[in-house]
């Protein structure tokens, strides 16, 4: 008899896992428990009447590395191929990031030339950063957080500035906070084996060294993105809900239980769908039984960020600068992480009304609570009113906007704080030791972003089953 597997969550770790179980010559009985009325997870859209589209959650994907490659080739194999949206490297969306500082939008630099230059809002050229870098001995510290290394390799303004943006980019999180070893394995394992990050970066992606989890592979990765068709990221994943039923019943093996499918699995982008559980690792940390209590406790001790999202769309508005969006150092605003300018990447989402412009500003991140308090409680009004205010300072856009939806995603982003390694670890050797029939995947362990979480899905299933086609 076919053995069972239940998968907990239908995110797209879950929806992964899923797949993975399905294809392979044997699938099992696979049951999966979604506790939302919806599947998708932080993958969330809503596709106006006129056919505007508004991601709530991510926007856009990496399609390079292995992972990038495994999630176009599960894309592909569910017949969404057509569904992607791709950003090429040279693409404006691609090229150009900005920073807001000191009351200005400053374009990140790229290039060799803008090494070379001193470039606003830094006070000296990067190339001394660069050079500091080659010069720095190696820490000698298991870990250590993403600013204290920044500041040791590359200074000061590189640390307060840029890596602190990027960082609220990427895991909305404080850089004071997070563990350079589990953010950025790639820049933790260069200065370890070369002493220098950017020697080891170079030396590691000439010798095609895969990205090792975490966010952000470094300054050298492929800058492409993909995104999705309208109706967009959250409700493209429709086809994957129905490829998921179709594959089981065609190979007899199940399918998904109609209690898990409850009535809205395929999201139907209502006006503000009920939040999924708080925080997914707390309520794994509940069911556990008494014997496991130190692998709850370690689940514990991985915490989560909130942060809010506010859509914007204006008509006859223009942009000051055209690219993926800008972010803002926690030094010069806490509360306000950064603004995507959707419009640029997706014009394709713009609906019928092709001029108009779509922004979505992200705010709180680490600092939710001591800018807006509890997340459960936060005026949307409050939280509209903040985004409204940081585009018309920030991008000189004075109209309000025509359309605009507020959603606060209460922990949405697990943070990876210093000695998150060894809680890793410590979670591995349990299950291994008490041979627990059970695998963690998602975000919470090695890597937050889309391609991480389908990658965690394909390993444990790989771990479970065997490697499949
Ligand atoms: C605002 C935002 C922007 C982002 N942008 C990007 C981006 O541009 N690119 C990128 O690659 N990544 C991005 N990410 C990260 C990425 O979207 C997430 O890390 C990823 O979607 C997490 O997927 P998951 O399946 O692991 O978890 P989740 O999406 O949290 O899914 C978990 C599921 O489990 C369910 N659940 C919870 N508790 C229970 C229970 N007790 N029983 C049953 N089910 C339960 C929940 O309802 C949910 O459906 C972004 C995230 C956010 C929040
Ligand atoms: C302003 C807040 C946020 C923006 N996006 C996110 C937050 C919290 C979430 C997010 N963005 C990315 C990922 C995936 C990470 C990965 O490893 O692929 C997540 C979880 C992608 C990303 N966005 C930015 C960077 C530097 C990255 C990393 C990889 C890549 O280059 O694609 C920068 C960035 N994010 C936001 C803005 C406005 C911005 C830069 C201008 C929004």
């Amino acid at each position: 008899m076919a053995p069972t597997v239940a998968v907990v969550g239908g995110g797209i770790s879950g929806l992964a896992a899923c797949y993975y179980l399905a294809r392979g010559p044997h699938p099992p009985k696979v049951l999966l428990l979604e506790a939302g009325a919806r599947l998708g997870g932080w993958l969330q859209s809503t596709r106006a009447a006129d056919g505007a589209v508004f991601e709530h959650g991510p926007r856009g994907i990496r399609p390079g590395g292995a992972a990038g490659a495994d999630t176009l080739h599960m894309v592909s194999e569910l017949g969404l191929a057509d569904a992607v949206l791709p950003v090429p490297g040279d693409h404006p969306a691609s090229r150009n990031r900005f920073l807001y500082v000191a009351g200005a939008l400053h374009k990140l630099p790229s290039g060799l030339g803008a090494l070379l230059r001193t470039v606003p809002p830094f006070s000296r050229a990067l190339l001394w950063s660069g050079l500091r870098d080659l010069l720095a001995p190696a820490g000698t510290e298991p870990d250590e957080s993403i600013h204290a290394f920044a500041l040791r390799r590359f200074g000061r303004e590189v640390a307060d500035i840029a890596v602190d943006s990027v960082c609220r980019g990427v895991f909305a999180g404080d850089c004071r906070a997070l563990s350079v070893r589990s953010c950025f394995p790639l820049l933790f394992r260069a200065e370890r084996r070369r002493r220098s990050v950017l020697l080891g970066l170079g030396l590691a992606l000439g010798s095609g060294e895969r990205r090792g989890g975490g966010g952000g592979g470094g300054p050298a990765h492929a800058r492409s993105r993909v995104g999705a068709e309208p109706p967009g990221a959250g409700r493209a994943l429709e086809p994957v809900v129905a490829a998921g039923r179709d594959g089981d019943a065609a190979r007899g093996a199940g399918g998904v239980p109609a209690g898990a499918r409850s009535g809205a699995a395929v999201p139907s982008a209502p006006a503000q769908p009920p939040p999924p559980p708080r925080w997914p690792l707390g309520a794994l940390a509940e069911a556990l039984p008494a014997e496991a209590a130190v692998l709850a406790q370690e689940l514990r001790r991985i915490p989560a960020v909130s942060v809010a999202v506010v859509n914007l769309q204006y008509e006859g508005a223009a942009l000051p600068v055209t690219g993926f969006g800008h972010l803002v150092p926690s030094l010069e605003d806490g509360a306000l992480l950064g603004i995507v300018y959707d419009s640029v990447a997706f014009p394709q989402h713009n609906g019928a009304a092709a001029a108009s412009l779509r922004l979505t500003v992200m705010l709180g991140g680490a600092w939710f609570e001591q800018s807006f308090g509890d997340p459960a409680a936060a005026a949307p009004e409050l939280l509209l009113h903040r985004a409204q205010a940081a585009v018309r300072e920030q991008l000189g856009l004075e109209p309000a906007p025509t359309r605009s939806i507020v959603r606060v995603h209460q922990a949405c982003i697990p943070q990876y704080t210093l000695g998150h390694w060894q809680r890793t670890e410590h979670i591995g050797r349990f299950l291994a030791e008490h041979r627990l029939p059970l695998s963690l995947i998602g975000a919470s362990y090695s890597g937050v972003s889309v391609n991480d979480c389908i990658a965690s899905a394909k390993v444990a299933v790989e771990r479970l089953l065997g490697p499949q086609r």
